[in-house]
């Protein structure tokens, strides 16, 4: 048997790190590559699968629940097949996990798969330049997963200073000895990284990266001991909770925002897209928060789609019915109440980048609409309020 086997890439990194926004390059700078994306979100709302569809013709979303324990990888396996029949012309296959995915378990359902079509084609490990420090000392076992990178992408080098960021690259490549590192803004790393054959793993590669063996050698057990959360012990998503958040009444920007502010320190990650209603018909807002910081991007509403606000919030410690009843506290209460003259959006607009700080190509930003707001524009990653 001669046919080729498709490379399939695990894409992984804690919450935030910039995982869509480098597969998003990655997409857009494909170089004539036809890549099939499987995207793993956390949550009962498919934000990353919305993110990322619409820029390729073949993503599949496996849905809630981390891939890492799928407790039925024969759903990974079944994608894998169909995007591997030769009618699907795919030449890579590149799975996001979600940010709360153990790598090691993702390695070992791809190399324990037994599609003769495919071939793992490595493990690339995003990490939050700015929330780094702070995430590992949380979360000690980020130190494993950096260890089993074939490729780390320092992402969010726009965030931190010249030294800071040889530090962190001096910490990373002690994680992870001889393993390439790079840093990027907004995961623009060269698609070359990933789809050269250089790095593909061919018959001679082998020894280069993990087997199956290796991985049973340095995690088998540890990994599945029995505890209070099951096979799940150990793992990152064990300690964080999500809830979806989903709303058909436009959201007041004055009563998100102030839920924004004051949102518990356990609250790390929010991601989703929000309507403000009239306060600007023409557009729904992507909203990430990662840590203290904070993002909105307007774009135009997808034609014909509900005009819901849909949000996923995920983190430690939190509450979340609470926070979910607070959401909808932040639902307006009157129709039309915030107008789009009245200066209600200009706490929203604080939290929209400016162009110097854009994602590149096809970010869908727009000019703001309605008076901007008043004085300097603080630095929105920075200057939490
Ligand atoms: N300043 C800055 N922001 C970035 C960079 N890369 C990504 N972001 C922003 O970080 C936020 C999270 O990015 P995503 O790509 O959604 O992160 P993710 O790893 O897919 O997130 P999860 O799937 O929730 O784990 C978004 O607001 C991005 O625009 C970067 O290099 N610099």
């Amino acid at each position: 048997m001669s046919a080729k086997r498709i490379p399939v890439v695990v894409l992984t990194g804690f919450l935030g790190s910039g995982k869509t926004t480098l597969l998003n390059h990655l997409l857009r700078h494909r170089a004539g590559n036809r890549i099939a994306v499987v995207v793993n979100d956390f949550g009962a709302i498919e934000i990353d699968a919305m993110t990322v569809a619409g820029q390729v013709g073949s993503t599949v979303s496996l849905g809630n629940g981390c891939l890492c324990c799928a407790v039925d990888a024969s759903e990974l396996d079944g994608y894998l097949e169909r995007l591997t029949r030769p009618s699907a012309r795919i030449d890579i296959i590149v799975i996001e996990a979600s940010g709360l995915a153990e790598p090691q378990e993702l390695v070992r359902m791809i190399l324990n798969g037994d599609n003769p079509h495919t071939v793992y084609g490595g493990l690339v490990e995003v990490v939050d330049a700015a929330e780094f420090e702070a995430t590992r000392a949380r979360h000690p076992e980020l130190d494993r997963h950096l260890a089993l990178a074939d490729l780390v992408v320092l992402n969010k080098a726009d965030r931190v200073a010249d030294p800071d960021r040889r530090r962190l690259l001096a910490t990373v490549a002690e994680l992870s000895p001889g393993t390439p590192v790079v840093s990027a803004s907004y995961g623009r790393v060269d698609p070359e990284l990933l789809f050269d054959p250089a790095v593909r793993p061919d018959e001679d590669e082998k020894a280069r990266q993990l087997s199956f063996e290796d991985l049973e050698e340095r995690y088998g057990e540890e990994e599945h001991g029995e505890g209070e959360h099951g096979a799940h012990d150990g793992h990152l998503h064990a300690a964080y909770e999500t809830v979806s958040f989903t709303a058909d009444t436009p959201m007041s920007p004055r009563r998100l925002m102030a839920f924004l502010d004051s949102r518990p320190a356990g609250l790390y990650r929010i991601k989703g897209f929000v309507g403000f209603g009239a306060a600007d018909p023409a557009h729904r807002y992507a909203v990430h928060a990662v840590g203290r910081s904070l993002r909105f991007h307007p774009e135009p509403w997808p034609r014909g789609g509900a005009r819901s606000t849909q949000l996923v919030l995920i983190g430690s410690g939190i509450d979340g019915d609470a926070l979910l009843k607070e959401l909808a506290d932040c639902r307006e209460t009157e129709p039309g109440e915030a107008a789009p003259d009245d200066r209600s959006m200009w706490g929203v607009l604080r939290y929209v980048p400016g162009d110097g700080d854009a994602e590149g190509g096809g970010s869908g930003l727009v000019t703001q609409t309605g008076p901007g707001p008043e004085g300097p524009d603080p630095d929105p990653e920075t200057d939490w309020p």
